[in-house]
């Protein structure tokens, strides 16, 4: 029999489960091949005792519909500058890629598939470089990822936004409020940029365009008559004004550098303090977002990553993540997609058209 190990790793997602269902199904009609999985990435992995768990069809059975993973997941802890507590206390970071993969042959694994975002295939990449046949799955609600159209989950999160921006329009509109709706994404504009389309925002605040506080301030004012009126603003958590910086508290130990959230709230002061008289309401979204159930789509795209990934191990194809291309389901080697990161083109067709539906953009 050969053994593969699937994680997921980073922030968990809608259609994970999807994913990892359908890596069982496609490999449970081979007859030489096993699926284990890893707790919380390769934690599971990499602890002793290790904490691995057989997938069958029976353990996948119906998982496409629920949210999260069912094995878990960490966006900390990076076995490429892991932290390792010295005996004077000091924190020592090292790389411990060599010996994961001499740990991964050691138990038997003859491939990796390792569900995750921008940082989780950073990861991939270094076990393929360090000799572990490794195949790649993209998720992230943030969409982030290069080399393919959509990443599974982001959608759901801009389900889950517009569902929450439908429901603050009809407030803002009785209480001519401004209501500011912050949304995640990291750098990348994409959840607040498709949101706002989808629920007709007067304002899309994105971090690929830095905005002008006084040109927000005239299209706040151009919405008011004898103080009535109402303006709904989406705002991608990454999002800054021009000259501004973005808002955020340090990361923790061994995590990103920074954790961004809480922009809606620097933007309703910006805006207080520039005159705005309306009243303001912040609405930060936050992990609502990357949970509960994965809307059609993510579950179509997922599953079917899921079979393609298998297949990429049965051809023995490794390196390669697994993309949608011009709406074509086929693989990318996992270097070319972490060597860029998908922004929101300011000057593309999708910023054109939401300015042809009336969005201002602060710029
Ligand atoms: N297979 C893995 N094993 C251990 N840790 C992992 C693994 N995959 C991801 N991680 C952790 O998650 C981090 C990436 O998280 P993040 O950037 O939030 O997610 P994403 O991969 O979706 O971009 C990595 O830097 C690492 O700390
Ligand atoms: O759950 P945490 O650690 O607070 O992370 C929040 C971050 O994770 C995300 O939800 C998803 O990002 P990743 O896909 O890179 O994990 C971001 O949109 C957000 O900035
Ligand atoms: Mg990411």
């Amino acid at each position: 029999m050969k053994k593969l190990l699937v994680a997921t790793g980073g922030g968990d997602c809608p259609g994970l489960n999807a994913v990892i269902r359908g890596i069982v199904k496609r490999a449970s009609k081979e007859e030489d091949w096993e699926v284990w999985g890893s707790f919380e990435a390769l934690n599971g992995l990499m602890e002793e005792p290790t904490r691995l768990i057989r997938l069958d069809k029976k353990t996948v059975a119906g998982i496409h519909v629920k949210g999260g993973t069912i094995l878990g997941t960490t966006n900390k802890g990076n076995p490429m500058n892991y932290p390792e507590k010295q005996a004077d206390g000091y924190i020592k970071y090292i790389n411990r890629i060599p010996w994961l993969v001499d740990r991964l042959k050691e138990k038997g694994f003859e491939a990796l598939i390792n569900i995750g975002g921008d940082g989780s295939q950073a990861i991939s990449q270094a076990m393929f470089e360090a000799g572990m046949p490794v195949v790649g799955v993209p998720k992230t609600i943030d969409n982030d990822l290069n080399s393919t159209d959509f990443t599974f989950g982001f959608q759901t999160a801009v389900q889950t936004a517009s569902e929450s921006f439908d429901r603050l329009v009809t407030t803002a509109s009785s209480h001519h409020r401004v209501m500011i709706m912050e949304v995640m994404g990291r750098d990348a504009g994409w959840i607040a940029l498709y949101t706002a389309i989808s629920g007709g925002a007067e304002i899309c605040l994105i971090p690929e365009i830095p905005y002008d506080l006084q040109a927000l301030v005239s299209k706040i004012n151009e919405r008011y008559v004898d103080g009535r009126g109402f303006v709904n603003i989406v705002i991608a958590e990454g999002a800054k004004a021009k000259d501004g910086t973005i808002t955020a508290t340090k990361g923790e130990e061994g995590r990103h550098a920074v954790r961004l959230g809480g922009v809606c709230y620097a933007l309703s002061q910006q805006l207080k303090d520039a005159g705005i008289t309306a009243d303001i309401r912040e609405t930060v979204l936050g992990h609502t977002q990357r949970g509960g159930t994965p809307i059609a789509y993510d579950r179509v795209i997922a599953s079917v990553f899921g079979v393609t990934a298998m297949e990429l191990v049965l051809a023995g194809k490794y390196g390669e993540l697994v993309v949608l291309k011009n709406n074509q389901y086929t693989s990318v080697p996992i270097k070319e997609a972490i060597s860029a990161y998908n922004y929101v083109d300011p000057k593309g067709t999708l910023v054109e058209a939401a300015k042809g539906l009336g969005i201002f953009f602060g710029d």
